[in-house]
């Protein structure tokens, strides 16, 4: 079946206190491209994830799901489509087993309970965790409940999946699940939005940056070229990612996104190192 997965965003306002406003007019048309959502602390992002999931209402403005005004369907169609991995897994983590708490979301979208254990499975090898599925989520540490609630979205199968600070807390394996999650997410022709504070993960991962700043949109487009605005980027209070930062800094040219990419311009002999 083709899948759209679009969010279309339009003149987006929120305030949880009417005096503070959060989101201030966002427009933004979300796509398949892997993109990821960068800015300052308090800077509206979370609001934002959970304004796109339902889960919040706009004050004004829209969000368009392939095409449908959100505010006309119910928690459950939009559970269908979209999924939400919140930043602390303990906000979603409720049963006494790994594998109960995964089959959760399956089973309240409506698979039946085969249909639920098996994609639940599934997901749990995606993250590494088959061997613990009888364990008692809170027997595991908070990288690895992390992994739990992840797995538990994934098993979902939603077309359209958002992350809030997946790499939080995860050390060099942890990240390099993620990152596999998200590119086979991609390949099965899901769209991925990700909130992230980990800059050379968003550079070495994500093809779309969207730059937050005090709940409005200062910048978005490829991630090359986002990253390389060190002047907008440091007025958002960010910061460039390291291997372009070490590009720049050795006179290589093409905002450099990785350590990859540097290594292959340096070994390419487009540098002479000092
Ligand atoms: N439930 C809430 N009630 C009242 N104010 C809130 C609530 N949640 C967030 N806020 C406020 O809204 C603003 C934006 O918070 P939000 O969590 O969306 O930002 P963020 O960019 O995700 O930050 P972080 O990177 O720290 O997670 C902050 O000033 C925050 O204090």
């Amino acid at each position: 079946m083709f899948r759209m997965n679009k969010l279309e965003i339009e003149k987006l306002h929120f305030a949880y206190d009417k005096a503070t406003p959060v989101i201030k007019g966002i427009n933004l048309v979300l796509d398949d491209r892997k993109t990821a959502i960068i800015g300052q602390n308090g800077s509206g992002k979370t609001t934002f994830v959970k304004l796109l999931k339902g889960l919040l209402r706009p004050d004004s403005g829209r969000i368009l799901l392939d095409g449908t005004d959100l505010s006309t369907l119910t928690v459950a169609q939009i559970s269908k489509k979209i999924g939400l991995v919140f930043q602390n897994p303990d906000d979603q983590i409720f049963k006494n087993t790994v594998l109960d708490e995964v089959m959760v979301g399956p089973l309240n979208i409506g698979l039946s309970l085969d249909e639920a254990r098996a994609s639940s499975r599934t997901a749990l090898a995606q993250v590494e965790l088959a061997d613990v599925e009888k364990v008692n989520p809170y027997d595991l540490n908070l990288a690895q409940r992390k992994m739990v609630a992840l797995a538990s979205i994934l098993a979902m199968d939603t077309p359209i999946v958002i992350f809030d600070e997946p790499t939080m807390g995860q050390d060099v394996a942890g990240k390099a699940i993620i990152r596999k999650v998200i590119e086979d997410l991609q390949a099965e022709g899901k769209a991925v939005l990700c909130i992230l504070h980990d800059m050379d993960f968003a550079a070495a991962v994500f093809e779309r940056v969207i730059v937050f700043s005090q709940g409005q949109l200062l910048i978005e487009g490829d991630a090359r070229e986002v990253f390389s605005k060190k002047e907008l980027l440091q007025q958002a209070y960010l910061d460039q990612p390291q291997a372009m930062k070490i590009a720049q800094a050795l006179g290589i040219p093409g905002n450099l996104l990785s350590v990859e990419e540097v290594m292959a311009a340096i070994n390419g002999n487009e540098v002479k190192l000092p």
